[in-house]
């Protein structure tokens, strides 16, 4: 099992700031990558060590270049930094761990891959590209080791990583310095010559060709060899690799020795070969053109979340005037996924539920083996002063030209601008990367992996401090809300979530709407693990934050996991615990039920999307709350608003995070929609309370 409890070794590894170390993942020239988990949220990580002193003052400046690039750069096709934690002698970044590996292992284990498969790596790395093109960014060192991948399974979603080598490009400039590995690199940039971002989609092409051959375009025992091949042969496809038309025109047009001949970017992003797919593949699809996979919700005019007119005028009535823009101009809010519904089949139910073996520390005894892939919307937390800070020294660099064929000997600096950044990011939201996201719908499947998180802000239901105000709806730079870092209040959140999204599967259930119900309860099931997730991490940590051996070697002796926690003295975990495991159960218990009263499901029926029956069930709440208010209802109405702003709470601060398949990555309008929405029902619930008050007072 690769996430849980105990899976990566935890117990004995060190901890560097909220991160339990775990077993070595990898190494490159100048950094050790562990697999690390956070001690509050669980959330699986990994962290790439770097020694500072070992580093020239060139790799220094490459390693700046990679955070600054990182930090600001949220997209399902590139590894998300959370952190940077800086030791004394040593730097951590804090990445999204890739659970499946780097593409070349892949390719090392399935050797050429079919045609379809490739084409739909292709298309999420293209999407990855998208996003360095709209920030006048080039990687230059696009190759198999340096692309992540999220699982070993179907669901697998690729990744950019490795930005060391990055810099901006401004438009037209051409760029001096050599880098990238030699089997991927632009013949260009081998000649010494000036290269441009075209010399990505030279290893782009070299990439696909060797995903669907097997082998690399062109080979030399050094160099010099290589870059005479590449000069005098032309590209041969090997007679046994059966390619489509357009895979072998995409290949011919990407390695084109001369730059001005090869495909521009633009071409390349709208290059048949990367189409939408057909339905039904098995591969996930993380990619789509525009509006392609979207789920939307279709908001109509009449389906205004709140018919009442805010009495008070002001705040609401703007809102109500934005929120109606809004609708008028947008597929409203959507989910962005990335798996065709009409693949998930009911027929795939049973196999979210297959008991797994206990591990050895016995945490998972109930829990369920579901696959699934883990995307997420997390902002970085550092604040943007460091980032001058390192932004300015980079921009005194020169370049230089440097071989970074073996261990790199040194490397030159990137030119990354803070102030080009910011400039590049307005556009985001209506860039052709952004309008190239992954959509698409499915039933959520609950997985068994923890989920990532970061300590931050949380919009609770009880105060008014949704983070409406400051919403801005920028690519970068944007705030998310993020679940609470604190143990008590996070699980009491997810307890508050689980008891109105209860409500919702029962609703649904004795409404006859099966299907709907169980979809619903997959997500309940996904809180709940999520907690029990939660509390795991947090009995790890009392035991691994003992001051006492004697009490940690009893608590490791004891069978019970949570049970070790009394001898830490943690009450609130001795007291939450029990709670939250019986819901956890009762919710798998429940499941089955409800799948059992499925009885026999049509194989072609799509399974109904549980993340919009609770965001439709909001908006039902809300306007049913306001009639409430309007027939001087006060207290049914406040509970309504109550519920009504809990789920909309948990779709925007909590959903993102819980383990979901496919995860639920919200957009930025999605967000600020979603903060409108929450802010005019807290007002409206507080106007239902000064009602009743003023009510009561009138008997
Ligand atoms: N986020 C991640 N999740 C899973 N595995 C990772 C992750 N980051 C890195 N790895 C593994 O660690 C290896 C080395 O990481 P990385 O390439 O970032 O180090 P590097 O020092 O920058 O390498 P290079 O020699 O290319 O400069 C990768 O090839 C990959 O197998």
């Amino acid at each position: 099992m690769a996430s849980g409890s105990g899976g990566g070794g935890y117990r004995e590894g060190r901890m560097v700031g909220d991160y339990m170390f775990g077993r070595q993942i990898g190494s490159g020239s100048f950094s050790v990558v562990w697999l690390a988990r956070h001690r509050v949220h669980g959330v699986e990580v990994a962290v790439k060590e770097i020694v500072m002193d070992k580093l020239s003052k060139k790799l220094q400046e490459s390693l700046l270049s990679e955070i600054v690039i990182l930090k600001h750069i949220k997209h399902p096709n590139i590894i998300r930094m959370h952190e940077i934690i800086e030791g004394t002698e040593r730097i951590y970044l804090i990445l999204e761990y890739c659970r499946g590996g780097d593409l070349s292992v892949y390719l090392q284990r399935h050797g050429k891959i079919l045609e379809a498969t490739a084409k739909q790596f292709m298309q999420q790395l293209a999407n990855g590209l998208q996003v360095l093109r709209d920030n006048n960014l080039m990687h230059r060192d696009l190759k198999p080791q340096n692309l992540l991948l999220t699982t070993t399974d179907d669901n697998v979603v690729l990744k950019i990583a490795d930005f060391g080598f990055a810099r901006s490009l401004q438009p037209l400039v051409l760029a001096e310095t050599l880098c990238g590995s030699p089997l991927y690199m632009a013949p260009e940039i081998m000649n010494l010559q000036k290269y441009d971002a075209k010399a990505d989609l030279w290893s782009v092409g070299a990439i696909l060709f060797q995903l669907v051959t097997g082998k690399t375009p062109f080979t030399g025992n050094n160099q010099i060899q290589l870059l005479q091949n590449i000069n005098s042969t032309d590209l041969r496809f090997p007679q046994d690799c059966n390619l489509s038309h357009d895979c072998i025109d995409l290949c011919k047009k990407l390695l084109r020795r001369n730059p001005l001949e090869r495909l521009t970017f633009e071409e390349f992003f709208n290059h048949p070969f990367l189409a939408q797919s057909k339905p039904d593949q098995p591969l996930r699809r993380i990619s789509s053109p525009q509006g392609a996979h979207k789920m939307t919700l279709n908001y109509q005019e009449e389906c205004m979340p709140f018919p009442l007119e805010d009495e008070s005028g002001g705040v609401d009535q703007s809102l109500s005037a934005q929120m109606n823009n809004s609708i008028r101009s947008t597929y409203g809010f959507h989910v962005r996924a990335n798996k065709d519904s009409s693949s998930i089949k009911t027929t795939n139910f049973g196999s979210l539920f297959k008991p797994i073996p206990m591990n050895n520390s016995g945490y998972e005894h109930d829990s369920y083996r579901m696959s699934g892939h883990m995307k997420h919307t997390i902002a970085s937390s550092k604040d943007d002063k460091n980032d001058q800070t390192s932004v300015d020294s980079l921009d005194l660099v020169e370049q230089e030209y440097v071989m970074v064929s073996g261990p790199p000997l040194e490397m030159s600096s990137s030119s990354l601008s803070n102030a080009e950044m910011r400039n590049s990011s307005p556009k985001s939201e209506n860039s052709p990367a952004e309008t190239r996201k992954n959509g698409g719908v499915s039933a959520p499947v609950p997985i068994v992996s923890t989920t990532i998180t970061k300590a931050g802000t949380f919009g609770s239901l009880d105060s008014h401090n949704s983070p409406v105000s400051g919403a801005s709806e920028g690519f970068m730079d944007d705030a998310i809300e993020l679940p609470s870092a604190n143990f008590i209040t996070r699980i009491r959140s997810l307890q508050q979530y689980g008891s109105v999204i209860s409500e919702l599967v029962k609703e649904e259930s004795e409404n006859g709407r099966r299907l709907e119900a169980f979809s619903v309860q997959l997500i309940l099931l996904a809180i709940w693990k999520q907690a029990v997730n939660i509390c795991h991490s947090q009995a790890d940590f009392s035991i691994e934050g003992s001051p006492s051996q004697e009490i940690k070697s009893r608590v490791n002796s004891n069978a019970s996991p949570i049970s070790r926690s009394f001898y830490r003295g943690s009450e609130s975990l001795d007291a939450i615990y029990p709670q939250i495991e019986r819901e956890f159960l009762h919710s798998v218990e429940h499941a089955e039920e409800l799948e059992k009263g499925m009885g026999q499901v049509d194989e072609a029926t799509e399974m109904p999307d549980a993340i919009e029956i609770i965001y439709q069930s909001a908006l039902a709440l809300g306007r049913l709350g306001a009639v409430d208010e309007m027939m001087k209802n006060a207290d049914h109405a406040e509970a309504c608003y109550a519920k009504a702003g809990c789920l909309l709470n948990f779709l925007l601060v909590e959903a993102s995070s819980v383990p979901l398949n496919p995860p639920l990555c919200l957009t930025n309008s999605d967000r600020f929609r979603l903060r409108s929405y929450i802010d005019i029902i807290n007002n409206r619930r507080c106007q239902s309370r000064s009602q009743r008050v003023t009510l009561l007072n009138q008997r």
